[in-house]
């Protein structure tokens, strides 16, 4: 298999304490994975070193077909590179409508420059509306996006991140407070995103994740305790003893 994203031997220290032991992860560039594990993991520091917000002390992190070596880039390198991460809290610009904070992400992806000058153009108003067909808001594109529900806020989000063509998406707790109805749209968002890009999904969830219906990976402690289909890991003893039965 050929790997979009490879973590190889990563560790990283706070004050002494290993966060991340030795991480070894790597993804295909149209996959979906789930990541699991308690609270304190490593699951949210992994995808810092990922995005570059937080630096490994050794091991390498390569990207792409030519294995380009992330650690050491700026977030904001990365990101151009085509790492997107959603955030558990939607940053969706409340006082526009959908349409509009569709179109800025659209927008943002031509650079700052480009965007003093833009107007959307048929393309784009294309792009947008596909977006929000994706997304399950075509009905509110007139709708400011502070009046939708939590769980369309999340979907805009997505949409906008997908706007900007990630190749890999780093999503954290997507399901986290929404309705099984929400849920069960975010699932198919999330799924159809993975069929043109690697998507990763941090969650505690366990009916989330079996719906996703991917392979999912076990964090403890840092280190990658166990992979494989959710059948796989949650019949694993030490996933049991640490996670599962508690
Ligand atoms: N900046 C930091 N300084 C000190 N310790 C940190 C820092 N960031 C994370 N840690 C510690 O590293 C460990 C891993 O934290 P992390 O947030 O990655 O876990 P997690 O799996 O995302 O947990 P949760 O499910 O609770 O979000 C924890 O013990 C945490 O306290």
């Amino acid at each position: 298999m050929t790997s979009l994203l490879e973590v190889s031997g990563v560790s990283v220290s706070f004050d002494g304490f290993r966060a991340i032991n030795n991480l070894s992860f790597r993804i295909g560039p149209a996959e979906l994975r789930a990541v699991i594990g308690p609270n304190g993991a490593g699951k949210t520091t992994f995808m810092d070193i990922v995005t570059g917000k937080t630096r490994a002390d050794s091991g390498t992190v390569r990207w792409g077909e030519k294995g380009l070596s992330l650690t050491g880039l700026s977030e904001a390198r990365i990101a151009r590179e085509g790492v997107g991460r959603k955030f558990q809290k939607p940053t969706v610009f409340e006082d526009q409508s959908v349409e509009t904070n569709l179109l800025m992400a659209l927008k943002n992806r031509r650079g700052p420059f480009a965007a003093l000058i833009w107007r959307p153009k048929p393309a784009e108003m294309e792009r947008m509306r596909e977006l929000a067909g994706t997304i399950g808001l075509s009905a509110h594109l007139a709708r400011k996006a502070g009046e939708l529900s939590h769980g369309q806020k999340q979907w805009l989000e997505i949409g906008m991140l997908l706007a900007q063509e990630p190749k890999l998406l780093l999503v954290d707790e997507p399901a986290a407070g929404m309705t099984p109805a929400e849920r069960e749209k975010t699932t198919e968002i999330l799924v159809e995103a993975a069929k043109t890009r690697a998507v990763v999904v941090v969650e505690h969830d366990m009916e989330f994740v079996r719906r996703l219906n991917c392979r999912v990976t076990v964090l403890h402690e840092g280190s990658v305790l166990a992979e494989g289909s959710l059948d796989h890991v949650t019949s694993n003893k030490d996933v049991i003893d640490v996670y599962l039965g508690r």
